[in-house]
Formats: structure tokens, sequence, C-alpha cells
């Protein structure tokens, strides 16, 4: 059993250090990043997290009373790693395949790597942990190990999908750490990419609206999301999609906060909060982009928080509503306008 990444890296610490020890640790990632031959050496000494075929290895975490049933991230040295290809007779070259995500205080290098060449269940009982997917995989893990897991996986999956340059149609060849990746044919460098999204939860002043898609598992309402189309500012995606959507015209709106989403190839999320005037709530929904949308009180979704994990809405029966998890920035939002209506009505 490998000791928690946990442990090893604590961003959350950042914020209270000086910010010289941030400066010098950002600085040698974008060293590693650049510099193959150095990239390679932080390799050896590095941890690994381990994917197959892009779902994560968690392994459980030690129960406390306040957070029973949570998952952690296995860091797995390098060179364990290794042990565990020997044990399974595969070559180690498998390891150099490893992208680079980040670097612990201590400076020790990051990587993920996704085995799905290796038998999944050996993997699981060499290195102690389950490969869970990914959406399951926020509902279980806490802290900053979700935006490293969803990191790690969004840079996987970016070199397993950029394999050919759409210029010259000939293979690109990555950098070590996987920053990017050339065709030597047409010269095109590609960098990893997030599509922008926004998304928003609006409010009437009582009530905020929820909607959710035909594709969405039984009973989850989310805040509202769309692509940004080429050119559009945060503003006009953000009218045009409620527009389009739900049929309202916004009354006003801010920005709450940004995230990395892995989803569906890695979008950049802006939340934002917006509202409508009281008399201004009649829903007209696009079917074709949301089964459903409706308004819900702050009783309904104070109780849609407590929930800790997807209830079980079995087919039949009236679902339980429940939101995206804790990590997902709708969960966010959705936490930010209970605080505002219970801080309207002291
Ligand atoms: N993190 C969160 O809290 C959270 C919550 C809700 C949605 N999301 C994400 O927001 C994303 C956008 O929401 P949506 O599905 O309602 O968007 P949307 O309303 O724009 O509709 C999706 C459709 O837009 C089109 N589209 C345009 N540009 C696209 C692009 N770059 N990539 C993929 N499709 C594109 C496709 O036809 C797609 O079917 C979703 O993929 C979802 O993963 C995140
Ligand atoms: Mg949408």
């Amino acid at each position: 059993m490998f000791k928690s990444l946990r442990t090893l890296f604590r961003p959350e610490l950042v914020l209270t250090r000086s910010s010289s020890s941030y400066v010098t640790r950002m600085r040698h990632l974008m060293k590693l990043k650049e510099d193959d031959g150095a990239c390679l050496e932080a390799l050896r000494s590095g941890h690994l997290l381990l994917y197959h075929w892009l779902a994560p290895l968690l392994q459980k975490a030690p129960a406390t009373a306040s957070t029973p049933g949570l998952f952690q991230l296995p860091a797995i040295n390098t060179s364990d790693f290794e042990g565990v290809l020997d044990k399974l007779g595969k070559s180690r070259a498998l390891v150099n395949e490893a992208v680079l995500i980040a670097c612990t205080e201590q400076h020790e290098a990051q990587f993920s790597l996704d085995v799905g060449v290796l038998d999944k269940s050996e993997v699981e009982r060499l290195c102690g942990g389950a490969f869970i997917d990914l959406r399951k995989a926020f509902f279980l893990l806490r802290g900053p190990e979700a935006p490293l897991v969803a990191r790690g996986q969004a840079l996987l999956r970016w070199h397993q999908t950029h394999g050919f340059c759409s210029a010259s149609g000939h293979p690109t060849f990555r950098n070590q750490s996987g920053s990017q990746r050339v065709c030597h044919s047409s010269g095109q460098t590609y960098y990893p990419k997030m599509a922008p999204v926004v998304i928003t939860l609006i409010s009437d002043g009582t009530q905020c609206l929820l909607g959710r898609q035909a594709t969405f598992p039984r009973g989850m309402y989310s805040a509202l999301a769309g692509f940004c189309d080429m050119g559009e500012t945060i503003e006009e995606t953000l009218r045009r999609e409620v527009a389009e959507e739900v049929g309202l015209e916004l009354d006003s709106w801010r920005v709450s906060g940004t995230q990395h989403w892995p989803f569906p190839q890695s979008s950049f999320m802006v939340a934002c909060h917006a509202t409508v005037t009281p008399g201004n709530t009649q829903v007209s929904l696009n079917h074709e982009e949301l089964e459903d949308a409706r308004w819900f009180s702050l009783q309904e979704i104070e109780e849609a928080l407590r929930l800790k994990k997807p209830p079980r809405n079995p087919e039949g029966e009236t679902p339980t509503l429940w939101v995206p998890p804790s990590y997902a920035i709708a969960h966010q939002l959705v936490q930010e306008w209970v605080q505002q209506q219970r801080s309207a009505a002291r």
C-alpha cells in the first residue's frame, strides 16, 4: 500500500507561506515543462497518479467520524511502479509516457500515467486501490485531490486524442513533460486546450433556477451552462445561453469564480450569479437542450445539499433532487446562493 498524496501535496498551504516559496516552485515547474532532460530526471524521483483508460486509481482513506467512506490518491514513486512493471513482466519504458501535472512544496514532481495497456485488476492488487470512473471519484475525494486528478486525466485525454496534425495528417510528437506536441512535417506546435463555458445560477430573489439534460442521472439538476461561441464575451454567452435554453431575459449578473472541468474535452468554466425580476420568471424550455428546468425554493436546495452522495432514485419513483458534487462549480454556486438567501433573511 502506498502513502497518500495528501501528505505530499497541499496547495492550500501555499496561501499561508511566503510568496517566494511559491515563486520558486512555479519556476521549478516551468523548467521541468520546458527542459526534457530535467523533466526525465524529475520523473525518476517523482510520483505517479495512475489511470486505467482515464479512470483514476483511488484507495480508501482512513475513516474519521466526519469523513467516513472517503478515498484518497495513492502517491506511487516512479521506482516503486517500475517494480510493479517488473512483477508484471512489462517494459519499464511505459513510465516515460507519464505527463507532468504539478510539483509538491518539496519540489517533487507529480505525473499522471495511463496504464490501460496493463491488466487492471493486477495493477489494483499490486498498487492497492481501485480504478474508479472520474465522475464517481469527484464524490469520493476531498480538498485539492479532486482538481489534481481532473487535471491529470484531462492532460492524458488530450494526448490520446491529438496524436495527428490537423494540417498535415502526420503524427505529432510530445515533449517529455507533455506540455505540447509538435508536427515535424507542418512545423505546427499544439498546446492543451480548454473550451470556455459560462455557467450561471439564476435567482428571482427567493428561488433559484436549475435545469437538467436528459443524459443527467435521475434527480440531478444543475446550474445552466453553455459553451462560448467564437468571438463572444462572457456576458454575451451568458445572455444568449439563458435566452436559448429557458427563454428568460436577465436583469443583472456577476462573475463568481472559475474552474477547469475535465468534461467533455476540458472546459474552462466561468461561474456567474444572475437575477431576473420577479415578474419575469416564466420558463420557456428548449427541449433540444434541456429535459426540464424548474424554480427551487431555499428549503428544497438545502435538502439537496445535505445529501453527501447521489440518492438511489429507482425508476418509477419520484426522484429526490440532488446537485453536482462539492468540487463542481455548480455546487459552489448553489452553496453561495443559499448563503446569500440566509444572510438576506437575517
Ligand atoms: N463543473 C460544473 O459544475 C458543471 C456543471 C454543468 C455543466 N458543466 C459542463 O459544462 C459543459 C457545457 O454545458 P452544456 O452541455 O449545457 O453546453 P451547451 O448548452 O452549449 O450545449 C452543448 C452542445 O453545445 C455544442 N458545443 C458547442 N461548442 C462545444 C464544445 N467546445 N465542446 C462540446 N460541445 C460544444 C454541442 O452541440 C453540444 O452538444 C458540459 O460539457 C458540462 O460538462 C459543468
Ligand atoms: Mg446548456
